[in-house]
């Protein structure tokens, strides 16, 4: 069976990261894909485990060279997909998240057939704040930036099938389980491997 793909989308500090982490360590089969970006990495991140970090140059040649399945700016960075990654992923049956905003949950729903849509809100927008302030990542600068984001964001929510209300982390991480797990037995899915012995 063919995996599928998770496209994930929330405003920057709702929580995403944190709960796409849990799903990957509790769930068998799904793998998360490493996006580039010329956003320099954050203490603790590592290179080719949470992003591929890349210079604006490099950036720059791998979308000459056609790698990304979608890229955009995000904030005041570029952020891509890698193509080969899902791909290879998708054809060894495993079930791939991609962590993208709204710019590139548009994208992939404009070029891929298929795919699983979630949006991961924040209870309320002071809530987002006081996580953001607390993450401790941000420049007074680029926390403005991200709130500002953060409303645009809210407003294509109506685009996913999903929609996930991380208040509780652990009922979050449940939900984001559950709608992986639902779809490995969704009729769509595996209905031609069961035609095959009728
Ligand atoms: N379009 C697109 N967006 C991405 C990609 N990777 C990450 N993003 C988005 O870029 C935004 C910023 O991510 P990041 O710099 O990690 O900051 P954070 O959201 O504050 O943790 C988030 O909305 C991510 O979903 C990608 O490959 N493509
Ligand atoms: N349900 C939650 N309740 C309280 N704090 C949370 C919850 N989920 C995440 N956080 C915290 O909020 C901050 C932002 O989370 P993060 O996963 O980095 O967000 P995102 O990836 O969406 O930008 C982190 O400090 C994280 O520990």
């Amino acid at each position: 069976m063919k995996g599928e793909v998770f496209v994930v989308s929330a405003p920057s500090g709702a929580g995403k990261t944190t709960i796409l982490k849990r799903v990957l360590k509790e769930l068998n089969n799904v793998a998360f894909s490493v996006s580039h970006t010329t956003r320099p990495p954050r203490v603790g991140e590592v290179d080719g485990v949470d992003y591929h970090f890349v210079s604006k140059g490099e950036f720059q040649k791998l979308i000459e060279k056609g790698a990304f399945l979608e890229w955009a700016k995000v904030h005041s960075d570029l952020y891509g997909t890698s193509r080969s990654a899902v791909e290879n992923a998708l054809a060894q049956g495993i079930d791939v998240i991609l962590d993208v905003d709204v710019q590139g949950a548009r994208s992939i729903r404009s070029s891929y057939n298929g795919g699983v849509y979630v949006f991961i809100a924040p209870p309320s927008m002071e809530e987002l704040k006081r996580r953001l302030e607390g993450r401790g990542t941000e420049t007074e600068e680029s926390l403005a930036l991200r709130l500002e984001n953060a409303r645009r964001e809210l407003e294509a929510m109506d685009e996913y099938d999903f929609i996930i209300v991380n208040d509780e982390l652990d009922l979050a991480v449940s939900y984001m389980k559950a709608i992986i797990m639902s779809n490995r037995c969704c009729k769509k899915r595996v209905l031609h491997q069961i035609k095959k012995f009728l």
